[in-house]
C-alpha cells in the first residue's frame, strides 16, 4: 500500500497493439528501423506516485524497502508468475522514467511508485513502456513541472521505443525506433479480442530471431515482408473493419511463431471463432483479433476462451487516449481490464 506524504497522483495508461509493423534492417546502434501503426486499447495499467523519504535508493534497497521509501511496488492482484516477471528494482521502466525525468529537471527521484498492472507482462502490448509513460505524466503533475508535451515526449523516447506512444495514445504512425510519432486520422472504433498467454517473449530475442530467419532465408529467397503502410492508413480512416482486417501485418510475427509455434494454433482458432483476422501484437506472444463489432467480439472471445489456445481472453476496443491523470484512490480494488472506465479520466495534460 502506498503511504502518502501529500496526495498521490494516479495516471491511467493504455496498452498498445501494432496494426502494421514493418521491420527494416539492423542499424549500427543495434535497433531496427520501424514503420508501425500503433493503436491504444482500453486495457490499462495504473501508475500512482507519492513523495517518499529523501535519498536516492540503490537497486538492492528498492527490492526490500518498506512503506514510504523511494522505490516501486506492485499493487492489486497478480499471479505469482506476473509478480516474478515485473522487477521492483532500479530496472523497472517506471523507475527508470522517474530517474530520467528527475535528472532532466535537476532533482532527486524522491518518490514511491505503485503499479496496478492489467497489461500482460512481456506480451507485446508495451506494459512496461505504459508504466514508464504513466510515471512521467504522474511525476510531471506531482512536481508541478512546467514542461511542454514535446519535452516530455523526448524524455519518454530515452526510456524506451514505445514510451512516447503510451503518452500519445489514439492511433499513430511510428517511425525511427518507433518513437517518432505522427497522429493517424481515426474517428472510428475498432473491436478486438486479445488472447493472452501464460508466458512472455523477450523483445530483443524476437528481433534477433527475425534477423536470424532473414539471414537463413536468403538461400530459399527472402523472407516475405509486409506491404506498404498507406492502404492501412486509408482503411483506418474509412473505419471499415473488413478492409483493415485484410491489411493487418507484422514482420515480427514469423519470428514470434518460430520461437513459440503454438501461436499458429491461437491465430487459426481466432479466425475459426469468427474474427475477421488475427495478428501477433508487437513481439508477441499476445495475439489480437479484429472483429466486425462489439457483440461479435464478445462471441469470438467466448469461443476462443474455450479453445484451449491461450491463458485468457479480453474484449477490447481502440483507439483510446494516451496516459491521463485520473482521480484515483490507489488502495481501491483492481478494476477488470476491458471493463467500464471508472469515471471521467479528466484532462490529459500532454495530448
Ligand atoms: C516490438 C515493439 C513494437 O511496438 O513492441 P513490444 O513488442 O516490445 O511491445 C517495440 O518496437 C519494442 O519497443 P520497446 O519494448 O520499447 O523496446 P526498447 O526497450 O526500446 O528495446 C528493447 C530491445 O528491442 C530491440 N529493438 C527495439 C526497438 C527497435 N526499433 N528495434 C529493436 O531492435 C533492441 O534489441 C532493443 O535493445
Ligand atoms: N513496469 C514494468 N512492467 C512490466 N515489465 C517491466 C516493467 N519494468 C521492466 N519490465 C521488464 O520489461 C520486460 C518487457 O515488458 P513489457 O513492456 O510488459 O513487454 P513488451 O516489451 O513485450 O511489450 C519484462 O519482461 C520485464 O522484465
Amino acid at each position: 500500500m502506498l503511504s502518502a506524504v501529500g496526495p498521490p497522483v494516479t495516471v491511467r495508461v493504455p496498452a498498445k497493439i501494432n496494426l502494421h509493423l514493418a521491420v527494416g534492417d539492423t542499424r549500427p546502434d543495434g535497433y531496427h528501423d520501424l514503420v508501425t501503426v500503433f493503436q491504444a486499447l482500453n486495457l490499462f495499467d495504473e501508475v500512482s506516485v507519492v513523495t517518499a523519504h529523501a535519498g536516492r535508493p540503490t537497486g538492492e534497497r528498492l527490492a526490500t524497502i518498506g512503506q514510504g521509501a523511494p522505490g516501486v511496488e506492485l499493487l492489486g492482484d497478480l499471479t505469482d508468475e506476473e509478480r516474478d516477471a515485473v522487477p521492483v528494482d532500479s530496472s523497472n521502466l517506471a523507475w527508470q522514467a522517474a530517474v530520467a525525468l528527475a535528472e532532466a529537471v535537476g532533482r532527486e527521484p524522491d518518490v514511491r511508485i505503485g503499479l496496478r498492472k492489467a497489461i500482460p507482462v512481456a506480451g507485446g502490448m508495451a506494459g512496461g513502456s505504459a508504466d514508464a509513460a504513466g510515471a512521467l505524466l504522474a511525476l510531471a503533475s506531482l512536481w508541478r513541472l512546467d514542461l511542454g508535451r514535446e519535452a516530455l515526449m523526448e524524455i519518454a523516447a530515452t526510456v524506451g521505443s514505445d514510451v512516447a506512444f503510451a503518452l500519445h495514445g489514439g492511433t499513430a504512425l511510428g517511425t525511427g525506433r518507433g518513437e517518432s510519432l505522427v497522429p493517424v486520422l481515426s474517428r472510428h472504433t475498432f473491436h478486438w479480442v486479445v488472447a493472452l498467454q501464460d508466458h512472455g517473449l523477450s523483445t530483443p530475442t524476437v528481433f534477433g530471431e527475425l534477423d536470424r530467419l532473414r539471414q537463413g532465408a536468403d538461400a530459399e529467397g527472402p523472407l516475405r515482408r509486409i506491404g506498404s503502410v498507406e492502404p492501412v492508413l486509408e482503411a483506418i480512416a474509412s473505419g471499415e473493419a473488413r478492409s483493415l482486417a485484410l491489411l493487418l501485418g507484422n514482420d515480427l510475427q514469423a519470428a514470434a511463431v518460430s520461437l513459440d509455434p503454438g501461436l499458429r494454433r491461437t491465430l487459426r482458432a481466432g479466425v475459426s471463432a469468427g474474427a475477421l483476422a488475427g495478428v501477433v501484437s508487437g513481439s508477441g506472444p499476445t495475439c489480437v483479433f479484429l472483429c466486425t463489432d462489439g457483440p461479435s467480439a464478445v462471441r469470438v472471445a467466448a469461443e476462443l476462451a474455450g479453445a484451449g489456445v491461450c491463458r485468457t481472453v479480453r474484449v477490447a476496443h481502440g483507439p483510446v487516449p494516451g496516459a491521463r491523470v485520473i482521480d484515483g484512490d490507489p488502495t481501491r480494488p483492481p478494476r477488470g481490464p476491458g471493463g467500464p472506465p471508472a469515471g471521467d479520466p479528466g484532462p490529459n495534460m500532454y495530448a
